[in-house]
């Protein structure tokens, strides 16, 4: 059974034809802003931004550091999309409505989603101002029946038992760390294991503990969902976290953590990020079908 809150198929052609009708070219690429990353729109040129409170079906950003605007642009000479804000579960939003714009950037004809994010880190050598590409997933929410594709499945999306395998496209990782070192920041760039939970809570020490033996290398209250749908629809995905604090996993660790402190780091380390997307952008071949 759909709930009240569920978005459907055709909630999303009514948003995909409203944004039609505005902007000049449909996008390839879609770029989720993480916390504080918003300045990673600024790099699209002949910008075309909507309010997500324009938008049809979408909800409103309500986390500081999310400013809420879905930018439309060129970078690289391809035709992107930004969101400047994400939903997260804890903000009171159903699944369907976090991950609704995943959908309508797959029916604007999107062929890659890349996801950043702000995250903590759980893993001994990652310091923060490190970058994680992200290698895979745990989904906590997900295993434990908050998933997106909860409900009836809608094939014209995909099917009811994606396999989440491949998720995070290997070329794409290959050539971020190729970029990364280029640019010289091989020694803070990583790859490993982003672990979703509902926050809105950071960790206490025992569950840091806990996450870290499961094989979790960073930990975030995003992403999974947006990445679940993205892979349910055939989206190639790449993700990156920057790691804003390191996640205290002994008591006696005077490690403290707050919103402030992550949106920070992230504006510190913005022209990074904009550098590392700019060139993987760049490195995108995007094959549209011909018009029929
Ligand atoms: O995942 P993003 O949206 O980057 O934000 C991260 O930063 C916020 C906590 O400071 C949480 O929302 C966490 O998920
Ligand atoms: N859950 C969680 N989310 C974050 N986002 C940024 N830092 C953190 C963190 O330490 N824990």
């Amino acid at each position: 059974m759909l709930s009240k809150e569920d978005l459907r198929y055709e909630d999303c052609e009514e948003t995909v034809q409203w944004l039609l009708d505005r902007i000049q070219s449909p996008p390839d690429i879609a770029i989720i802003c993480g916390s504080g990353l918003g300045l990673l729109a600024e790099t699209l040129s002949n910008p075309k931004t909507f309010d997500y409170s324009q938008i049809p079906h979408f909800p409103a950003s309500t986390v500081v550091g999310h400013s809420g605007q879905l930018v439309f642009g060129t970078l690289q000479d391809k035709s992107c999309v930004c969101m400047k804000g994400r939903f997260h579960v804890y903000e009171g939003y159903s699944l369907s409505k976090v991950t609704f714009p995943i959908r309508v950037f797959k029916l604007l004809g999107v062929k890659v989603l890349m996801v950043t994010n702000a995250a903590g880190s759980l893993c001994e050598k990652y310091r923060p101002g490190d970058l994680m590409i992200i290698r895979d997933h745990i989904n906590m929410p997900g295993m434990a029946a908050l998933n997106p594709l909860r409900g009836p499945n809608d094939e014209r999306f995909g099917p009811r038992f994606p396999s989440l395998w491949d998720t995070y496209d290997r070329d794409l990782r290959v050539t971020a760390l190729e970029i990364a070192r280029k640019i010289g920041h091989a020694d803070l760039t990583h790859e490993g294991v982003y672990c979703m939970v509902g926050g809105p809570n950071f960790e206490s020490v025992a569950e840091a503990r806990f996450l870290q033996k499961l094989g979790a290398d960073a930990v975030g209250m995003s992403t999974a969902p947006e990445v679940v749908v993205a892979k349910h629809c055939g989206l190639r995905v790449f993700g990156l976290s920057l790691i804003t604090n390191r996640v205290a996993q002994a008591y006696e660790m005077q490690e403290s953590v707050n919103h402030s402190s992550v949106l920070e780091v992230g504006k510190q380390r913005s022209q990074l990020l904009q550098t590392l997307i700019t060139d993987l952008v760049r490195s995108i071949q995007i094959n549209r079908e011909p018009a029929a």
